[in-house]
């Protein structure tokens, strides 16, 4: 059963299924929250530090105390190919929890990418090195080493519940998270929603008007809508 407590490592967890979260980093987070059922996603403060930023993967999480990165190291060794690093704060907090330094080990891990429900910093060498990375404030104060937090239990990050080995998506939209037992049918609606779209988008293309795509003339008249010279 899993719950949330401090200063505790799960090093057994269980991640959504490789090629759903492949077939899910196809498409944007827009798409993707739609596709959901308009659920999922983080608050809109967590940003892109540099732009055309975009990661997909599986979460490793990560609760931290403010003001210190302890358990960043601590989740470095959690890390398998292919996995995002979310990071939660049992207390807001903007400081410079993680920079490029991390983003290499991070990196050397095989991860994908990190969402902090916190502030980074050296964000020109992220953006040098092209490491996703989305947070809520770029903040060069630093932390320290002192406090226990844990990796690998649910956190909510941005306001939205992340369990380990959930997939994650983040590009200039938003992030947005799908429930691992989820993937598989969420990548498929999306794909089912992006190619309704192809559609409408080569009518809006060729000149049609949304007012009647999708039947609006009707219901605009209904409720009185006037057309005046
Ligand atoms: O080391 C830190 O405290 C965070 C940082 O700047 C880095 O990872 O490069
Ligand atoms: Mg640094």
């Amino acid at each position: 059963m899993e719950h949330t407590e401090i200063g505790v490592v799960r090093t057994k967890i269980e991640r959504a299924d490789p090629e759903a979260v492949a077939e899910l980093s196809k498409f944007g987070v827009a798409t993707v929250h739609e596709a959901m059922g308009r659920v999922g996603l983080m608050r809109p403060y967590l940003r892109p530090v540099y732009p055309r930023a975009r990661m997909c993967g599986t979460a490793v999480t990560v609760l931290l105390q403010p003001g210190d990165n302890w358990m960043l190291h601590v989740a470095a060794e959690q890390i398998r190919d292919g996995d995002v690093v979310v990071a939660a704060c049992t207390t807001e907090s903007e400081d410079g929890f993680f920079g490029e330094l991390l983003a290499t080990s991070f990196r050397a891990r095989g991860c994908r990418g990190l969402v902090i429900d916190g502030g980074v910093r050296d964000v020109a060498d992220l953006e040098g090195m092209d490491f996703p990375v989305f947070s809520r404030a770029v903040n060069a104060k630093g932390t320290v080493k002192a406090t226990l937090g844990s990796v690998n239990v649910p956190v909510v990050c941005g306001n939205a519940l992340v369990r380990p080995g959930d997939a994650v998506l983040a590009d200039a939209d938003g992030v947005v998270v799908v429930p691992r037992e989820r993937a598989a049918e969420v990548a498929a609606a999306a794909a089912a929603r992006e190619a309704a779209e192809e559609g409408k988008r080569a009518q809006f293309r060729a000149g049609k008007l949304g007012l009647d795509l999708y039947g609006m003339r009707g219901p605009l008249a209904a409720l009185g809508l006037r057309y005046e010279d």
